[in-house]
């Protein structure tokens, strides 16, 4: 069966002192709740890695991960952080390609396919980011839009570096607003993403691959969504920055 995964995206939210005390409160509470083979992975800021790194170690249920990597493996880019330094601190996950990157940062497609062979060279595992906006769904575009992100972003990628992926959808009208998709909704991309898999690689790949679901997703919407059966956990933005209201989502597959 494949993989069962919440990952809490904190965005640019909690400064030093605040994300250790959250994560602490994170780390006892799946200690002492999470029952299930479910994975919690935390994206936090940078500046947090080492440290909820080192909380974490030994710790099979939680793992750490960062927000974004540059595409180069080093060099003269003031400011930016690779994925050889993540991986350095103890983190195994990015997240690539989130709709903020894209709308704020110019990040496109064929940029994304760059930075998923790095962040992959570099042995992390990517979660791998798509979804369309509100303009798209109203156009009826929006499985040409999962179509071509997944074709320019991950598809050049051979059978073993895919199988290293999560992907992520995240309906960008979803996102931050309190509207979430309907379980229907959010299913039938997620089914249509699986087939695409398929037809990329084959029924095996697919049927191995995790697909989250991101977007005002919380504790009272996240069974619903996750009993689906193409939607194998969350991708969770405000619901991440309260211990309670993560880990009662992590505990949805308990
Ligand atoms: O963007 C998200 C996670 O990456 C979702 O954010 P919200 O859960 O706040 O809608």
């Amino acid at each position: 069966m494949r993989k069962k995964i919440v990952a809490g995206n904190w965005k640019m939210n909690m400064d030093y002192n605040e994300g250790l005390s959250l994560f602490s409160e994170v780390i006892n509470m799946v200690k002492d709740e999470v029952t299930g083979q479910q994975q919690a992975v935390v994206c936090s800021p940078f500046i947090h890695l080492h440290s909820l790194a080192q909380m974490a170690k030994g710790y099979g249920k939680i793992a750490i991960g960062a927000q974004n990597a540059h595409q180069a493996e080093s060099g003269a880019y003031t400011g930016e952080i690779s994925a050889k330094m993540i991986n350095s601190v103890g983190a195994t996950y990015v997240i690539l390609g989130h709709s903020e990157r894209r709308q704020y940062f110019g990040e496109n497609n064929a940029l994304l396919a760059k930075k998923t062979d790095t962040v992959l060279a570099n042995g992390l595992r990517p979660i791998f980011c798509i979804g369309e906006t509100l303009d798209e769904r109203n156009a009826e575009k929006h499985f040409d839009i999962i179509k071509s992100q997944l074709a320019e972003g991950v598809f050049h990628l051979d059978e073993a570096h895919f199988s290293q992926l999560v992907i992520a959808y995240e309906p960008v009208w979803a996102i931050g607003t309190g509207v979430t998709a309907t379980s229907a909704q959010a299913q039938e991309i997620h089914a249509f993403i699986r087939q695409e898999i398929a037809a990329k690689y084959n029924d095996t790949v697919a049927g191995h691959t995790t697909i989250l679901y991101g977007g005002s997703c919380n504790p009272k919407n996240a069974p619903e969504l996750f009993a689906q059966p193409d939607i194998d956990g969350g991708l969770i933005g405000g619901a991440s920055l309260k211990s309670r209201d993560f880990v009662d989502i992590v505990k949805v597959f308990n």
